[in-house]
């Protein structure tokens, strides 16, 4: 450092501005007098706001809502056209995500009392972290919450081809008319569902798999797979690309397209896919890289990991929350875990034990809800039938097809599936899965149940209302008196 060095003090110093992190400091100060700063060297609000949660739900919505109309008779005669009006779905995109100004987020973290730096953030010794020319000292802890970046498989030529990745999916300007589309995970299956809605000819996915969504219950890949091929999407099941060929490529910028049409070569058959663009969803990696961790003989890349406080072990002063400690990569629960790190940061400041379960971020194990916006709609919680009997609990499930008032109401033709996983010992539920439309406000009733290790006794006395789709609830208990 040279003598220029400007250098300051606060309580909580967190690195990274995404939802977790404004957490993490906001948890870490409320009603105290101590100090934090966030370090951000993009924009303050993160991937979630600007290229990820935000526009991806944005796009989905316009197409979901002609669906429910179309599914209704009486609203479905009123309809004049089948899919969204691209340019109006593409300008509400840029109304949710406020043209990635982060104006807003800069003076909420003001407001809360959180200075913000711009620049990037890197660890230079125990508390000490360096921005620039700037030195940074936390007498309390650090905060690592830099998130993560997708992830471009090492296929031959595909990152000479400036592929699309999720920034450019949920950011997009140009519409491709032939793109193709590398995983069947999460990212690809709502990608998908939004590029058919905004009227792209060809969709082609290329799953090295045999299912999609393949963390789930395998009737979830099974649904979402038949309703994107119902609706065009050309699904390739056990294969990946082989290679790639992009003559003229163009950085163009986010969400336009990065040069001419591309070859795509797939494994296995040898077949030559010709696309407009790619997009790589395959998974995501932990922004550890380019952090100092080296400085304090942690590792320099991948997932930083935590106990159930969110500290770093042999590291008391140094936490990390959401995607950069490779836990589980949802917002949600990326800001769980802020509450929890804010919280024993502050009792560790004012000298109180840990000893509180609000001190340990448990339901990150066992417990972690999901809802994919795809058509249709998946919402998850906890153990899979699968890990249930892998982790040696005494299982039974309840499995039958939603079809109750409440979907009938929705859609006389509804189709939807619910699946309860039951630990038989307890008596109690241990996951959950639905599929179908109107699911993902069912998914809370369920992450109560599992949180609260409700007795399939007790819940039986959790009446549903009727006619909604929540009677799926009895239904399932009913099957297993
Ligand atoms: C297309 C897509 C859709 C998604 N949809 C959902 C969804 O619907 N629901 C859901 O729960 N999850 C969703 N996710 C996952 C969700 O986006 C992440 O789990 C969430 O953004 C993690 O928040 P975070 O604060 O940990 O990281 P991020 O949001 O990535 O924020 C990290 C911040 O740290 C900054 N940063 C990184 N390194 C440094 C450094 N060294 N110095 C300074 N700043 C730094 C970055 O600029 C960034 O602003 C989606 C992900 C994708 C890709
Ligand atoms: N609605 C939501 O909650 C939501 C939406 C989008 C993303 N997310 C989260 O963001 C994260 C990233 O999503 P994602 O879809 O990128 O990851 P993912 O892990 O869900 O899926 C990755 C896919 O890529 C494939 N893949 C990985 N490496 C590959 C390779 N080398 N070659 C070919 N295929 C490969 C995998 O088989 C899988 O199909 C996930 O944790 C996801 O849950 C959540």
């Amino acid at each position: 450092m040279g003598n220029n060095t400007e250098t300051s003090t606060y309580d909580v110093v967190v690195i990274g501005g995404g939802p977790v992190g404004e957490n993490a400091a906001d948890y870490a100060i409320r009603g105290s007098d101590r100090t934090a700063v966030i370090i951000e060297h993009e924009l303050v609000g993160g991937e979630c706001s600007y290229w990820a949660c935000m526009p991806s739900k944005g796009l989905l919505g316009p197409g979901a809502a002609l669906a429910a109309a179309h599914a209704l008779p009486g609203a479905r005669e009123r309809q004049s056209a089948p899919l969204p009006e691209p340019s109006a779905v593409l300008e509400r995109r840029d109304t949710i995500t406020g043209a990635r100004d982060d104006t807003s987020q800069v003076d909420w973290a003001r407001g809360a009392g959180i200075e913000v730096i711009r620049g990037h953030g890197r660890i230079v010794g125990e508390r000490e972290v360096s921005v620039g020319d700037r030195r940074i000292h936390a007498r309390e802890a650090v905060v690592v919450a830099t998130g993560s970046t997708a992830s471009i498989p090492p296929v031959a030529g595909l990152r000479e081809a400036l592929p699309w990745t999720s920034r450019d999916a949920t950011n997009l300007v140009d519409i491709p008319q032939r793109i193709v589309v590398l995983g069947g995970g999460v990212v690809a299956c709502e990608a998908a569902t939004w590029l058919l809605d905004l009227g792209v000819r060809e969709v082609t996915m290329v799953v090295r798999g045999h299912r999609l969504l393949p963390k789930n219950e395998p009737f979830v890949g099974e649904m979402v797979a038949e309703a994107l091929t119902e609706r065009g999407a050309d699904i390739r099941f056990g294969t990946q690309f082989d290679s790639v060929h992009r003559p003229e490529v163009a950085d163009t910028g986010y969400g336009h397209l990065h040069g001419g049409p591309a070859q795509v070569t797939l494994s296995g058959s040898g077949e030559v896919l010709e696309v407009d663009e790619i997009l790589v969803a395959a998974g995501r990696a932990p922004a550890t890289t380019d952090l100092g961790l080296g400085s304090i003989g942690a590792e320099e890349s991948g997932p930083l990991r935590t106990d159930d406080h969110m500290i770093v072990p042999g590291h008391p002063w140094l936490y990390a929350v959401g995607d950069a400690n490779g836990r589980v990569a949802l917002t949600h629960m990326g800001k769980y875990q802020a509450r929890v790190a804010g919280d024993v940061i502050a009792a560790r400041a004012e000298g109180r034990n840990l000893d509180s379960p609000r001190y340990s971020a448990f339901a990150d194990h066992s417990a972690v809800p999901q809802v994919v916006f795809t058509r249709p709609e998946v919402a998850v919680v906890g153990l899979t039938e699968q890990q249930a009997r892998d982790s040696g609990i005494d299982v039974t499930v309840a499995d039958m097809d939603l079809a109750v008032a409440g979907t009938y109401l929705l859609d006389p033709g509804y189709s939807g599936h619910a699946k309860l996983v039951i630990d038989r010992t307890r008596d109690v539920v241990v996951g959950a899965t639905f599929v179908g439309a109107g699911t993902a406000e069912l998914v809370h009733s369920a992450t109560v149940a599992v949180v609260g290790e409700v007795t399939l006794d007790r819940l039986w006395h959790a009446v549903p209302s009727y006619p909604t789709v929540s009677e799926i609830w009895l239904r399932l208990l009913e099957s297993l008196r």
